[in-house]
């Protein structure tokens, strides 16, 4: 294929700004999606992915356009995650292409999360161009906005292109901005085989898929190959593109985009980030920017039912299969029986990982408060890496913690600055900037403990910002810190799935929280039932439920039968969510407590 007639390129967005509504738009445009398919979002393609309204998934779609200069493009929209989580993932997709659309709502303006990812895009060469979106809402400010863009980005925004993805404005603007800006890829066809992998999956029936941009060299079916990090070589059975549905092509040459298929059985023998060369001519050097994503934030998955144990273990197998930066191991815990520690990128990762299990696997489950990953240092010189509260030795025994901080970049507007400055503090945060964007936006620059972010800071920050600020972090470094483990008993038994590990100054704290939440968790039982914090073997807090026989249709009035019945039907409904700890039943709710942000007084 003739390389100059090739456009690589990705959209960037944040979260809402419409990158799946646009992206729908120009498959629509390039006649690449038949009416009867364009009715769902093509490019989201798991269900909980559309019911989320996130996009998890890279893709890369094939798209042809006749450009106005009367040639016909070979356009692959290459579709990136768009969560903090996910970052690394972003910065392959990212690499493939030779250019990006940086969506922005219109009515919106420039969030912390689009420029993390406009960042990565410049930072790798990519040729930038924003584009307006939302134009059909009345509250749309485009010129706003573009000196928005042009002020914290420095991107021209002259000839921005103005759009709407929902009222189809501007669709045919942007797919010439594409031809005219978006350089064609270079790379050498005739050179060895160079094939970045961006993505890969697992399908039952073919094993991985693999989705690369070829830099150099082809590949075709029947060839021998091999993966570049762990020196494993496999057949190719297939080559072919997604447009959108999959085709087999001939062959991928340097500068195209598509799937390669080689009876690879696990997704953790393909990552993202890899490079792919022939067995027999290989190439020199693989691509630089592979790096082995790790899980940072752990937390246990425990079946509500005991005898469902294999089925989780079975399911947790099966998403594994999928994604390869999920892990899991079995652990034991006194209060609720045999689980797993599952390990995750982040909080976003952990939700959409439990939602699959209950919604795709049917397994009910008991999560325990997410944790971060310590090292610790004992008075004997080992060290060891503790990523559960259980498994944090006693006082005595340790010489030093460390634990992961991260670099938190918040986007707010003015008015919110001191109360966002107010909540680093209090999480321990250290200041690197304040940057005042706009004449009414301000970016807050601070270094914080990962162990307060996986808490409830987010939600917090949310809640304190009336869901104006956004996040954006990443990993910096491990520091020594005074942490402690906060150990809750219930009607004076330790529950080891309820310990947390908290910072020594902030224990009294989390300690009297985390019981007056739990207090509201717990239904009063036929006993009364005590909830206590301690550290060590003090007790530093304390709430009671009182007994009481938990009636609720004491509530119903005059005999409704119907609205007596809901509520049993409800008491049911609560009670699968429950767990016999001791003599006490407890809820959900109460294992993340922890994480559950109080109502502002
Ligand atoms: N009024 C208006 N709404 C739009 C437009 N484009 C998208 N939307 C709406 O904005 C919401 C978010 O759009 P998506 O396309 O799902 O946004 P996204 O950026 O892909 O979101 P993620 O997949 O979560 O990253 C949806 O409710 C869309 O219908 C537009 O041009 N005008």
């Amino acid at each position: 294929m003739n390389k100059d007639l090739i456009r690589n390129f990705s959209i960037i967005a944040h979260i809402d700004h419409g990158k799946s509504t646009l992206a729908d738009r120009l498959l629509e445009e390039t006649g690449t999606l038949s009416a009867r398919e364009k009715t769902d979002q093509f490019l989201d393609k798991m269900e909980l992915e559309r019911e989320r309204g996130i996009t998890i998934k890279a893709q890369a779609v094939r798209l042809k356009y006749k450009a106005d200069d009367g040639r016909e493009y070979v356009l692959n929209l290459i579709d990136t995650p768009g969560h903090v989580d996910f970052t690394y993932e972003v910065s392959r997709s990212l690499s493939a292409c030779e250019g990006a659309l940086l969506v922005v709502d219109a009515s919106q303006g420039v969030e912390a999360q689009t420029l993390a990812n406009v960042y990565l895009a410049i930072d790798q060469n990519l040729e930038v161009f924003p584009v307006l979106n939302k134009i059909d809402l009345p509250s749309a400010e485009p010129e706003r906005v573009k000196s928005e863009i042009e002020e914290i980005i420095g991107l021209d925004t002259s000839d921005a292109v103005v759009a709407s993805a929902k009222a189809g404005i501007g669709i045919h603007e942007i797919l010439e901005s594409i031809v005219r800006k978006v350089p064609p890829p270079t790379g050498d066809a005739s050179a060895a085989l160079k094939a970045l992998i961006f993505d890969s999956w697992y399908d039952s029936y073919q094993g991985v898929i693999i989705l690369v941009r070829i830099i150099d060299g082809a590949v075709k079916k029947g060839e021998k190959i091999q993966l570049m990090a762990n020196r494993k070589t496999y057949e190719v059975l297939k080559v072919g593109v997604f447009a959108p549905h999959p085709v087999e092509v001939g062959e991928l040459a340097a500068g195209e985009v598509g799937f390669i298929i080689a009876g690879i059985k696990v997704v953790a023998d393909a990552k993202v980030g890899d490079t792919i060369t022939h067995l027999h001519r290989p190439t020199e050097k693989p691509l630089s920017g592979f790096k082995e994503v790790k899980p940072m934030v752990f937390s246990g998955l425990y079946p509500i039912d005991t005898a469902e144990y294999d089925s989780l273990r079975d399911a947790l197998e099966k998403l594994r299969l999928n994604d390869s930066s999920f892990s899991f191991e079995p652990e034991n815990s006194l209060a609720l029986g045999f689980g797993f520690r599952c390990g995750f990128l982040g909080l976003l990762h952990m939700e959409i990982i439990q939602e699959r299990l209950e919604r795709e696997f049917g397994v009910d489950l008991i999560t325990t408060a997410p944790t971060v990953v310590y090292k610790v240092t004992t008075v004997k010189g080992e060290q060891i890496t503790v990523e559960s509260a259980n498994k944090l030795p006693d006082v005595q025994y340790i010489e030093r913690i460390e634990e992961p901080f991260i670099l938190a970049s918040i986007h707010v507007p003015n008015e919110f600055v001191g109360t966002v400055l107010a909540l680093c503090e209090e999480k321990r945060g250290v200041q690197r900037e304040i940057k005042y964007l706009t004449a009414t936006r301000v970016m807050v620059v601070y270094e914080l403990p990962l162990n307060e972010i996986v808490l409830d800071f987010y939600d917090r920050l949310k809640s304190i910002t009336r869901g104006y600020a956004s996040l954006d972090y990443e990993h910096l470094d491990y520091r020594d810190s005074r942490l402690v483990r906060l150990n809750v008993l219930i009607n004076g038994e330790a529950v080891d799935a309820l310990s947390l590990i908290v910072h020594n100054d902030k224990a009294q704290y989390r300690g009297r929280d985390l019981v007056s939440k739990m207090k509201e968790f717990i239904p009063r039982q036929q006993y009364e039932v005590a909830i206590q914090a301690a550290i060590g073997n003090k007790v530093i807090a304390r709430e009671t439920v009182k007994a009481l026989r938990k009636d609720v249709t004491a509530k119903c009035y005059g005999g409704d039968i119907t609205r007596k019945r809901k509520l049993l039907e409800k008491q049911k409904e609560g009670k699968k969510r429950m767990k016999q700890v001791g003599s006490v039943e407890l809820p959900q709710e109460a294992f993340l407590a922890i994480l559950k942000v109080k109502e502002q007084k």
